[in-house]
């Protein structure tokens, strides 16, 4: 199987290095967690896999595309085969919950009833059917976390990446996430990258860690 994200000797950084020269790779169906201390580089790491900060040296390629060398368009491309989950959800304030789960879709050009369709799919997964309407600063952070989890599966994701997806969450909330999290890889052979302080304890499933730590990644075992 093709590895969807491919790293080697891979550096990145602001000001400072963040990550030295690190190599990995990560196959189609993999369900990756990435822990590591405060600071170390957990939220750097996934904005290079979304083509948010330039590398500094070495190589990354995900989904097939480079992104030493992507343009715009293609960058473009690439996000409408990825689904994020931001720490502070980021949805659209001035659109509707169903509008914020259906604009995946618009941007793809799938037709109103269709994006629609899915959106309600969705938000009955994560239980929220009845907030349809609202708009999402009428939602608790429980709540709108799991509307950004709908937005970010409408479009069948390839790649998923979570940047602490239930850091502020209660257990029913967290939950939810975690089963739509497995679900997205067993039914959609989605790769799912999971920024994490911790692991829940009851998650069972074949996952695979890297810790980061002094700039360096390395796979726990
Ligand atoms: N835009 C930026 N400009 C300059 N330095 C930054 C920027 N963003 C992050 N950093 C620095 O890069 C380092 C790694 O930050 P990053 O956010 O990746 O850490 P993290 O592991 O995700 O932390 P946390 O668990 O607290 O979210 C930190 O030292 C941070 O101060």
């Amino acid at each position: 199987m093709p590895n969807l994200i491919q790293a080697n000797k891979l550096s990145l950084g602001y000001d400072e290095l963040v990550l030295k020269e690190v190599s990995f790779s990560f196959k189609d169906d993999d369900f990756v967690f990435i822990t590591g201390k405060s600071g170390s580089g957990k939220s750097t790491l996934l904005k290079s896999f979304y083509g948010d900060l330039e590398l500094l040296s070495g190589q990354l390629e995900v989904c097939g595309s480079s992104m030493k060398k992507i343009g715009n368009l293609d960058l473009l491309k690439l996000r409408q085969r990825i689904g994020i989950i931001f720490q502070d959800y980021r949805l659209i304030q001035e659109y509707s919950v169903e509008k914020n789960v259906m604009l995946p879709l618009m941007i793809k050009g799938y037709s109103k009833k269709v994006c629609q369709d899915q959106a309600n799919k969705l938000l009955k997964h994560v239980n929220l059917t009845f907030k349809a309407d609202k708009l999402p600063n009428q939602l608790s952070g429980g709540e709108q976390q799991r509307v950004a989890m709908a937005r970010a599966l409408a479009h069948n994701p390839k790649l998923l990446l979570c940047d602490e997806p239930t850091g502020n969450l209660d257990e029913y909330s967290s939950d939810i996430i975690w089963t739509l999290l497995k679900s997205a890889r067993e039914l959609l052979g989605t790769c799912v990258v999971v920024v994490t302080h911790r692991i829940p304890v009851n998650l069972r499933l074949n996952y695979r860690r890297f810790n980061i730590e002094n700039g360096k990644m390395n796979e726990i075992f």
